[in-house]
């Protein structure tokens, strides 16, 4: 077995109480070893903590005790070997969509040329070549995603943090971005981890779904998904697909109704 690509080693995060309130405690401590070209969905009830997790892998946040590690290496902050995707809409609106897709690139210093050249493949994996030139609001949410994820790809990070990247989206479309999505890592690889509330969507995409319990979380299950790739729709209307739908299903929904009796 290859060296593990991520570490997440009894990561835990305690948030100070605010005017006197009581401290919350987001996340019990957390273990999560994820291979290279890995691609982990995490589900769990509303507030368990799935984002914090997220965040703390991007080094956007510091855990309260733990650590995690890349390649060996300690996230002690944010940096390009990470690229996160999120729900909300984050391209800068005052920069044409190509500009948004370079902006790591220039960051790092790279040539123009270069630059070019890795924004006009991006620019084709997510279909958007026709709108390089376009502002950001000329785009619908579904196409400021694809923006946002050719962002994230273009800068070569190690590993994809996506955190409900199509939360925002409706159905249609979001099925269409779930393919594109996969259909990039099927082609190209890349360690993911995607936090969703939507089952089918983890199932869908995932290499193993891990599972968190009610607040505090942590994981409560790792269940691998084996089906075979390339991955189309018509995989969400298999029986053994269903069956393991259903047994998520029933998972979250008891953490879902342990989450709720906390109050
Ligand atoms: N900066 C913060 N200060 C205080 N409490 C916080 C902070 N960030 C998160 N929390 C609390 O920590 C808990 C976990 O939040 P988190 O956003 O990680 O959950 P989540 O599982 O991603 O939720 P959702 O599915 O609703 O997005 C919640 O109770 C939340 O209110």
């Amino acid at each position: 077995m290859s060296a593990p690509e991520l570490e997440v080693k009894g990561i835990s995060r305690v948030f100070p109480g605010r005017r006197g309130s009581k401290p919350v405690q987001a996340l019990s401590p957390t273990d999560l070893t994820l291979e290279k070209n890995d691609f982990v969905t995490i589900l769990g009830p509303s507030g368990c903590g799935k984002s914090t997790l997220l965040r703390i892998v991007a080094g956007l946040d510091r855990p309260t005790t733990g650590a995690v590690y890349l390649d060996g290496k300690e996230i002690r902050g944010p940096g390009a070997d990470r690229g996160m995707v999120f729900q909300s809409y984050t391209l800068f609106p005052w920069l044409t969509i190509r500009e948004n897709v370079g902006f790591g690139l220039r960051e790092k210093g790279m040539k123009a040329s270069a630059i070019k050249e890795t924004v006009d493949l991006y620019l084709d994996r997510v279909g958007l070549s026709a709108f390089a030139d376009h502002w950001p609001k000329q785009l619908s949410g579904g196409m400021q995603q694809r923006t946002a994820i050719a962002r994230a790809l273009a800068n070569d990070p190690k590993i994809l943090l996506l955190d409900e990247p199509f939360g925002a989206l409706d159905n249609q479309t979001r099925g269409l971005m779930q393919e594109l999505l996969l259909g990039i890592w099927e082609r190209d690889k890349k360690t993911v981890i995607f936090v969703t509330h939507d089952i089918e969507e983890a199932v869908f995409m995932a290499s193993r779904v891990v599972t968190m319990s009610a607040r505090p979380g942590r994981i409560s299950s790792v269940t691998p998904v084996d089906f075979a790739h390339p991955r189309d729709y018509r995989l969400k209307a298999d029986p053994e697909f269903a069956k393991l739908r259903m047994k998520l299903t029933e998972e979250i929904r008891a953490e879902v109704i342990a989450a709720a009796s906390q109050g």
